[in-house]
């Protein structure tokens, strides 16, 4: 069983990134540190611009720091090991939930489900008992045959949380998930995330720029030009939360 009781994941530890050199620098992240435990739903939020999708990328390993560390829970520094290794953890550990969804037009929702298990090699038997799995538990396995042109918005959104989780990572990384959806159907991909990272005992984080999916965040993360403005200190287990300091689930 994995552990569900907030057991920290995934540590950043006063992270940088810069852009660019002389006039042009740009600052993304000033100095960031972060836990982000199991079970748990992370929300980053902040304006456009902010560093959002900069810390994501170097929480999901797909971008390096200028300085500081990304710190698996095994002791490893994600954000030091060498490519290959990098692209091991992402492959096992790690599921990624983009904005625009990022299905493949001409697969149908379960041949898009089942790529990160053809990655991996996984026989096939097993990979379509996982597919239709997956499926399921995000409420479209009636949908497996259709394109993502014959979805809605929030049905691509789901087949991508699928093939996010087909590979049961216990990491999930979603940059703005809900950014190109109406507010109902973002606030119901927002409880399927909350349920599946619960349910899962998954670390989940998760960026937005709409307030009223706070609500279903276990801990809040505010940031500004690259620094986080939400008053908590560095290395609290991810106790801290949202304006009452609690961390929920
Ligand atoms: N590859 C890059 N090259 C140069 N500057 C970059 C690069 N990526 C990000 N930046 C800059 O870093 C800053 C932070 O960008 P980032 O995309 O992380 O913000 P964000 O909070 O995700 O914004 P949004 O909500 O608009 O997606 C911005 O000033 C951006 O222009």
């Amino acid at each position: 069983m994995r552990d569900g009781g907030g057991s920290v994941v995934l540590s950043a530890r006063d992270l940088h990134r810069t852009f660019g050199s002389g006039p042009t620098q740009v600052h993304a992240l000033a100095g960031v540190d972060l836990d982000v435990p199991a079970g748990r739903l992370t929300v980053v939020r902040g304006p456009s611009g902010s560093g959002k999708t900069t810390l994501l990328n170097l929480l999901g390993g797909l971008d390096r720091p200028s300085n500081g560390q990304v710190v698996l829970d095994d002791g490893r520094v994600l954000s030091e090991l060498p490519e290959k290794e990098v692209l091991a953890v992402r492959r096992e550990r790690i599921g990624y939930v983009f904005q625009s969804f990022g299905l493949v037009p001409v697969l149908s929702a379960e041949e898009n489900v089942e790529v990160p298990l053809r990655l991996r090699a996984v026989p096939a038997g097993e990979r379509s008992a996982r597919v239709a799995e997956a499926l399921e538990m995000v409420g479209l396995a009636r949908h497996a045959r259709q394109r993502p042109y014959e979805l809605s918005g929030g049905q691509q959104q789901r087949v991508g949380i699928a093939r996010a989780l087909v590979g049961a990572p216990d990491i999930l990384v979603a940059d703005e998930p809900t950014g190109q959806l109406d507010s109902d159907t973002a606030a119901t991909i927002m409880d399927l995330l909350v349920e599946l990272t619960h349910a899962r005992g998954i670390a989940s984080v998760v960026s937005t720029h709409d307030a009223a999916l706070m609500e279903r965040a276990d801990q809040v993360v505010d940031l500004h030009d690259g620094r986080r403005t939400d008053g908590r200190p560095a290395g609290d287990g991810g106790r801290a939360g949202r304006e009452g300091g609690t961390i929920g689930g």
